[in-house]
């Protein structure tokens, strides 16, 4: 943990980051789609042998990623990583079978 963030919470100190490039690799070029929700349309991914829930967020609400992380504070365990380019914004989620 860093000493000017006790929580450990930040973005950058939990989380590995990923470039636009990364995730289109890792998501076949975005190939299948697991399903939408009010902040964009989420994608199915491997990193490595690992399912991944690849959620890009729609520009409309990509403003708002530090904000969504913490309405999904409680997914936190799950968020794997974060892609923080201009207009391509999105969230790396573990991949959960049965997700509503
Ligand atoms: N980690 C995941 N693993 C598998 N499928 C997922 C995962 N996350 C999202 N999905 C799929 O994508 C759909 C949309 O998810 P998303 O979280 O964007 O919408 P939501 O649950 O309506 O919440 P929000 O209001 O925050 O957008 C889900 O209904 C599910 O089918």
């Amino acid at each position: 943990m860093e000493p000017n963030n006790p929580n450990g919470t930040s973005l950058e100190s939990k989380k590995r980051q990923y470039t636009y490039s990364d995730l289109v690799q890792h998501t076949n070029k975005f190939g299948r789609i697991l399903g939408k929700g009010g902040f964009g349309t989420v994608y199915h991914g491997y990193i490595d042998d690992t399912q991944v829930a690849v959620k890009m967020l729609s520009p409309s609400s990509a403003q708002g990623l530090k904000l969504l992380m913490r309405v999904h504070h409680r997914n936190l365990t799950s968020l794997i990583g974060y892609c923080n380019e201009e207009n391509n914004m999105g969230l790396i989620y573990e991949f959960m079978e049965n997700r509503n």
